[in-house]
């Protein structure tokens, strides 16, 4: 089969970037186009009838302020904007690529669980402003209709400022867990105490040191001699009776129980999976749930204790039948031994995972949780799949103000990493200082990306081809080979217009030294888009005229002062299958 690779030269010389030394001049505009694959016409939607815009058509311009890019309040304007051609960008995205250029953008995406702390309009603000990029609503806590309050907060803000947080819903699971103390924020349980676990419903007040169990079967399944753990050891207990409904235990390691703490037991040194182990991956409350995070249009559900690649396949169809006009990704929580055990297939049926360290290291020991999340960051960099690194990531600061040093060493390590995003859980849901966890996760991060950069810490890690059609082969590697040019021509940006947002995380994939600006036609693929690694996600109308497409985009962006003349920019699209290497005119 004959395929060929053009070079159209444009303008004479093309600039290396302001940063980079002198280099050997090239032609300013190269493509590279592969004519081989079957034409696929994209129609050219005006730019208003977008089936998923919720953003009108006016734009943010905002004050900055000098915390790295971050704003810093909530006072902003908004400038209408008459011409009908319009870009949807946030304002703090705005103010990073004004204030600190493109290199010093942040790569690495950051989840916050919105709880009682956070859940306010001015609060979700704050989170946004402060780099949230997706709000993760855990329905193992809070009514429905507190959920729906918290969604359509974040959709007000999208709108209103510009921004495209995501909202991840994540499912309770049929995983054993207390009650809620009785409208208590925690119980405090002390060395050597004697506590009641019970399946009883009790009337209020209940007696002292009494915890309601969710599973009816938990009694039966517990014997005198186990070990208790509340939230995966950080309370034990050990069974010392049982009487018909209410286990008796006295504690062994004292601490703070929080409402609805999870709970395992162990018994000989192994985890107890007696019929627990049978319960269905998703209950059926789960299943209201996801119902009603398809009617209020969720951009991923997370799934909880996933222990096998059909639930998600099954999950997947469900949703394609009941949301036809809109993807939800699905996001399979690695917090169970059975997952590890089918890892390679659950990632691969998945649109993303999450190593939920906090159940996983209840299942497993402690020790083998460092080297099984990276083995499933690594995994899901090269099934292409985003992957959350989640739990106890600054869990001092759920009560104290600056993290611990091992606390900073642990997000460092998920940066080096690569991961795509970190979450908080705790810090960020019912903390003291959810706005300076997210700072420390934001700062943190932006200095070891650089500390990467500057290291030239290219990694030897193998892309393995994963494509299963030959157009689908061809436009990875045209990402691997933009992302290496970008890397060694040192350009300002990588461009890439994408529908449905496949390229866009073939080049994330590929984690180059330089930004990734996404445009993509839809506000929901936009959100998604929002997860993963280096991309900045842009909302715009363009058509299957790449030229144009250009055009209009530097003149968007030079408008918004986001991108100046000269800067070097390499650009590819799904529906060309091109690279482009050029100068901003
Ligand atoms: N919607 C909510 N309503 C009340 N409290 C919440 C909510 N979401 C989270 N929390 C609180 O924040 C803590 C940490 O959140 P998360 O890690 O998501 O839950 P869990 O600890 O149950 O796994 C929870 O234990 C709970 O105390
Ligand atoms: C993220 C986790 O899940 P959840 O907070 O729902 O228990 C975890 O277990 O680490
Ligand atoms: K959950
Ligand atoms: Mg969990």
């Amino acid at each position: 089969m004959s395929q060929s690779l053009h070079f159209f030269t444009r303008s004479p010389h093309l600039i290396p970037p302001s940063h980079s030394h002198s280099k050997t001049s090239l032609p300013s505009t190269s493509n590279l186009r592969f004519p081989v694959t079957s034409p696929k016409p994209f129609p050219i939607r005006a730019s208003t009838s977008s089936p998923d815009l919720d953003a009108s058509s006016e734009v943010l311009i905002s004050d900055t302020n000098r915390n790295g890019g971050v704003l810093s309040s909530a006072s902003q304007l908004y400038t209408p904007v008459s011409d009908p051609i319009s870009i949807d960008v946030d304002a703090v995205t705005e103010a990073e690529l004004k204030e600190n250029g493109f290199r010093s953008t942040r790569r690495t995406k950051l989840v916050c669980t919105v709880g009682p702390a956070t859940c306010g309009f001015k609060q979700l603000e704050a989170l946004a402003v402060g780099g949230m990029n997706v709000a993760r609503i855990n329905m193992c806590h809070g009514t429905r209709e507190w959920h729906k309050r918290v969604i359509e907060s974040v959709r007000r803000l999208n709108v209103e400022k510009g921004f495209a947080v995501a909202i991840m819903m994540d499912t309770e699971g049929s995983e054993i867990h207390m009650g809620d103390l009785g409208g208590a924020s925690s119980a405090k349980a002390e060395d050597g105490e004697i506590w009641n676990f019970s399946v009883r419903a009790f009337d209020a007040p209940r007696p002292e040191r009494t915890i309601t169990v969710n599973y009816d079967g938990f009694a039966e399944d517990v014997k005198v001699g186990d070990e208790l753990l509340v939230d995966g050891g950080m309370v034990r207990f050990e069974v010392i009776e049982k009487i018909g409904p209410d286990v008796k235990c006295r504690c062994t390691d004292p601490g703070l129980m929080l409402p609805r703490a999870n709970l395992t037991f162990w018994r000989d040194g192994s985890l107890v999976r007696e019929r627990n182990a049978m319960l269905p991956t998703i209950s059926p409350k789960d299943w209201l749930d996801i119902d009603f995070g398809i009617a209020e249009g969720v951009d991923f559900v997370a799934i909880s204790f996933v222990k096998s690649a059909e639930v998600i396949n099954h999950l997947k169809s469900y949703i394609a039948a009941r949301s036809r006009d809109r993807d939800i990704a699905v996001i399979a929580k690695i917090e169970s031994i059975d997952s590890l055990k089918n890892l390679e297939e659950i990632i691969e049926a998945s649109d993303g995972a999450m190593v939920a360290r906090g159940d996983l290291g209840a299942q497993i020991p402690l020790e083998q949780v460092p080297s099984t999340q990276q083995r499933i960051v690594q995994l899901c960099r090269q099934l292409n799949k985003p992957v959350i690194v989640a739990s106890q990531l600054l869990e001092s600061m759920i009560e104290y103000p600056t993290p611990t040093r091992a606390e900073v060493a642990d997000v460092s390590e998920a940066v080096r990493q690569r991961a795509d995003a970190l979450m908080l859980s705790g810090e960020s849901a019912m903390g003291q200082f959810p706005e300076k966890a997210l700072a420390v996760l934001r700062n943190v991060s932006v200095r070891i990306e650089k500390w990467w950069r500057e290291e030239k810490r290219h990694e030897a890690m193998e892309l393995p081809g994963i494509g299963s059609s030959f157009s689908d082969r061809i436009s990875e590697e045209i990402c691997n080979s933009a992302a290496k040019m970008a890397n060694n021509l040192e350009v300002d940006a990588l461009f890439v217009y994408t529908k449905s947002g496949h390229m866009a995380s073939l080049l994330s994939r590929c984690r180059p030294d330089c930004p990734i600006f996404a445009f993509t036609t839809t506000t929901s693929v936009r959100r998604r888009l929002n997860l993963q690694w280096g991309l900045i996600p842009f909302r715009l109308s363009f058509s299957d005229d790449m030229e144009s497409n250009l055009n209009k985009t530097f003149s968007l962006l030079k408008a918004r002062g986001m991108i100046k003349s000269g800067d070097l920019v390499i650009a590819v699209s799904d529906m060309l299958q091109s690279i482009q290497v050029m100068n901003v005119p």
